[in-house]
């Protein structure tokens, strides 16, 4: 098959899943509660009152599933460890048989010849830490690089891609400022607060790594957004710039600048606090604090994971606090069942956007992929269209960027099952392959075996 899009040599084809979406028996073998468990088990939180308590089963049938990915032909699958599971408490003594599921699905992958990608948090913080503050707790970047090193200690020599973070913009707006998600806060004082140190969490995660002598790469997987005014009047411009710092730059800026963007302190006014310099300059990452070794000032992050989905399209609403933006869904527009607009050209952009702004680092799609309404099952195959066309359209925006030279490594589609989309419980299907928690069964569906081809073409 000719493809219209070549992609590089030795570019990353995978997939990606978090731990409390797919694996199930959160509580097994010793394991801690997570504010996720204790999120979904509150009533009213998650729709349909969906919990993760069964899910995808996957801690019981990881090496079948591994042997699906092997099947499509992954070259790489994207995880994330239970931080509870290895450190029922968050910290101190270690839970043997949590970490050595991880050790097992890590060599299952291995043998496949599937390069694993950890995520180290996805969201899941051990409830024993939250009771003590969680991320709001000055204490929380030593906690999450002491669990790190753990990871790094017992898999570093066979796993080659570590993200420190997913999306820490989503535990911070959606955790603390909005609370549509765990732990259901609503407190612009704590949003700010908890935002840094999520980033100096992910600067002592590098560093530990840095100090262990870790020979791979390690990144930070952020979502990412652009915000394109509704029309080109000056209101909705000016919102959309203040979205734009709120969503896309209130993370890299730091990381690849030093320095939060203005926009953040005006939007968040009283509640914004004085960041110590000091702090700044441990976030920044920069190359030479690997050569100075844990002296260096910075810290050093191999990559950035691009999480895209859609764009922002922004209207100006002084009601809506404490942005006075608001997103709009475009009426005549294709959108999937999250209401998102299908919009290919943002990823393009955001690729571009990132080489522009941040020196083109190393950067890998670490999700992309859209939710749909599946019909059932024909003759074993489910028929999705819709997701095919998706994928392929965000495939080619995904080339037209690195045509332009954008340094992209890899893609991740969102993702290899349908499986626990938080608040919305088990009712958005984002899965390459089928899965309804009543009876487990894995069906294909015509996305899989897109991605299957796309991979054996190494092209769309
Ligand atoms: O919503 C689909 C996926 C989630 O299942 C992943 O766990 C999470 O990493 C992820 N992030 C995004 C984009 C940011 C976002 C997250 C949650 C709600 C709205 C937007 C979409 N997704």
């Amino acid at each position: 098959m000719t493809s219209e899009a070549a992609f590089p040599a030795n570019f990353l084809w995978g997939a990606a899943t978090s731990a409390y979406q797919i694996e199930g028996q959160p509580l097994a073998d010793g394991a801690g509660p997570s504010i996720w468990h204790r999120f979904a088990h509150t009533p009213g939180r998650v729709a349909n009152g969906d919990t993760g308590d069964l899910a995808c089963d996957h801690y019981r049938r990881f090496e079948e599933d591994v042997a699906l990915m092997a099947d499509l032909g992954l070259g790489a699958y994207r995880f994330s460890v239970a931080w509870g599971r290895v450190l029922p408490e968050g910290r101190g003594s270690v839970n043997a048989k949590g970490l050595d599921f991880y050790r097992r699905l890590v060599d299952a992958l291995l043998e496949r010849g599937i390069a694993p990608m950890i995520t180290l948090y996805h969201w899941d913080l051990p409830a024993a830490l939250h009771d003590r503050g969680g991320w709001l707790n000055p204490d929380s970047p030593a906690w999450f690089a002491d669990y790190a090193q753990v990871l790094f200690r017992a898999l570093d020599d066979r796993v080659p891609l570590w993200v420190t973070i997913n999306e820490p913009w989503v535990v911070t707006v959606p955790g603390y400022l909005d609370g549509e998600l765990a732990p259901g806060h609503r407190d612009p004082f704590e949003a700010p607060r908890v935002a840094h140190h999520l980033l100096l969490a992910h600067a002592e995660a590098v560093a530990a790594y840095r100090s262990l002598g870790g020979r791979h790469r390690i990144g930070l997987a952020v979502n990412l957004e652009p915000q394109h005014p509704a029309s080109p009047t000056p209101e909705n411009q000016a919102a959309a710039r203040r979205r734009d710092a709120f969503i896309n730059r209130w993370f890299l800026d730091p990381l690849y600048l030093g320095r939060y963007p203005a926009e953040l302190a005006t939007i968040f006014g009283a509640a914004w606090p004085e960041f110590a310099d000091a702090d700044l300059a441990r976030i920044r990452s920069t190359s030479d604090s690997v050569l100075g070794g844990s002296l260096g000032t910075g810290c050093a992050t191999d990559f950035i994971g691009v999480n895209y989905y859609s764009r922002g399209l922004v209207r100006a609403d002084p009601n809506t606090q404490p942005l006075g933006a608001i997103r709009i869904s475009p009426e005549n527009a294709p959108r999937t069942t999250m209401g998102w607009e299908v919009y290919p050209p943002g990823l393009t952009e955001t690729l571009l956007w990132i080489k522009e702004h941040y020196g083109n680092p190393p950067t890998y799609i670490t999700e992309n992929g859209a939710a749909f309404d599946d019909p059932p099952p024909a003759d074993g195959l489910v028929p999705d269209p819709e997701r095919v066309d998706y994928l392929r359209a965000h495939l080619r925006a995904a080339h037209a960027a690195l045509e332009q030279g954008a340094d992209l490594r890899g893609y991740f589609v969102w993702s290899l099952f349908d499986n626990f989309e938080w608040a919305q419980g088990y009712s958005q299907r984002f899965g390459l392959i089928r899965v309804d928690p009543p009876n487990q069964a894995r069906i294909l569906k015509a996305s899989a075996r897109f991605y299957q081809n796309v991979i054996r073409a190494n092209g769309v």
